[in-house]
């Protein structure tokens, strides 16, 4: 893996003073950062009233890089309190900042979120939490959180992904690896545009794995878009060895070809990576946890972006293993 930088675009003093002041007039109005339909009302109108500079500054991810890393917001390390010890004690601390990440997330297209996952928020917490060390979700730290697609199992998944940094003092990377910086031979490119394996939903969703509404829906690893190619990936949670040998080596080499193209990205707070989730696999490296209150503190929202065409029009028939995506806005 490379430390090679991601493009940062900045924000500037005055659309990052305008920001703040949006979310913490609607945060003073509502005084939570749970997301009632009023709530939400208020973050699209608000959003829609920014500023045409600021919006612009906001556009979403518009280059082959799949990425770009926000910098120009502040964080008061005092004012956010500490680190909850996991996601489900998070409730609403630093909610001011979720309610950054809804504004950004409602200029740069509709928030999405899952009714299995930490509770239906629109914006999550990623924090180390423990008991959950090793597993492939965000709550990890000693293991590698391997490359993927945020919810690679089902079609509703965003179209971008944000991560807001509130905290971050082990300088702790995220990783990032475009499928446009990758090389891959047609034949390999021929092989995985095949729907031929399924991919499982992940261990961050309750019930999603106990459902028995249809088989799993065998998926193209790798889709031709119009203006290049896109991905959905998810090793630890493929059934590779069920594919031929041949899939099974181009996919291994698609996997070296990301390894090989990877950067690492250790935020500082108040910078946000946005990653394109049809060009960008992203992960973390291990780490050791404080538990402490003092942890890597992230904010992750995810967003739709409407009249996309980055994915193949059959994933339109699968069945999603039961979850439901739910859109801040109506379309
Ligand atoms: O902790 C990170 O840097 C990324 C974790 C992750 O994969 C996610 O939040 O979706
Ligand atoms: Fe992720």
């Amino acid at each position: 893996m490379s430390t090679g930088t991601a493009p940062v675009r900045p924000l500037d003093t005055a659309g990052a003073e305008e920001l703040r002041r949006a979310a913490e007039q609607i945060h003073t109005e509502f005084g939570t950062s749970a997301t009632s339909p009023g709530l939400l009302a208020r973050v699209a109108e608000s959003a829609a009233g920014l500023s045409e500079p600021v919006r612009h500054q906001l556009r979403p991810v518009d280059t082959d890089d799949g990425l770009f890393v926000l910098r120009g917001l502040d964080v008061d390390d005092d004012a956010i309190g500490p680190t909850p010890a996991g996601w489900a004690a998070a409730g609403d601390s630093a909610a001011v900042h979720d309610i950054v990440l809804l504004l950004l997330a409602t200029v740069m297209g509709n928030p999405l979120a899952w009714e299995g996952q930490q509770d239906g928020r629109f914006v999550h917490n990623i924090v180390p939490a423990p008991g959950h060390e090793t597993e492939q979700t965000g709550a990890s730290s000693t293991v590698l959180l391997s490359p993927h697609t945020e919810d690679a199992f089902h079609p509703g998944r965003a179209h971008l992904l944000m991560l807001g940094c509130l905290r971050n003092h082990d300088s702790i990377a995220t990783t990032a690896a475009g499928i446009r910086k990758a090389e891959l031979d047609e034949a390999d490119i021929a092989l995985l545009t095949r729907p031929l394996l399924p991919i499982l939903p992940d261990d961050a969703y309750t019930g999603a794995r106990d459902f028995d509404g249809g088989h799993p829906p065998a998926v193209p690893t790798l889709f031709r878009a119009e203006d290049g190619l896109t991905l959905r990936f998810d090793p630890a949670y493929t059934p590779v060895a069920d594919a031929p040998p041949a899939h099974r080596a181009a996919y291994q080499r698609l996997s070296d070809e990301l390894a090989r193209v990877s950067v690492a990205v250790s935020l500082r707070p108040g910078e946000v990576l946005i990653v394109d989730n049809d060009l960008v696999v992203h992960g973390r490296v291990p780490f050791r946890a404080r538990y402490d209150g003092t942890d890597r503190w992230l904010k992750r929202a995810s967003v739709r972006v409407p009249g996309r065409r980055t994915r193949p029009p059959a994933e339109a028939a699968e069945h999603g293993y039961g979850q439901a995506a739910v859109e801040a806005h109506a379309a």
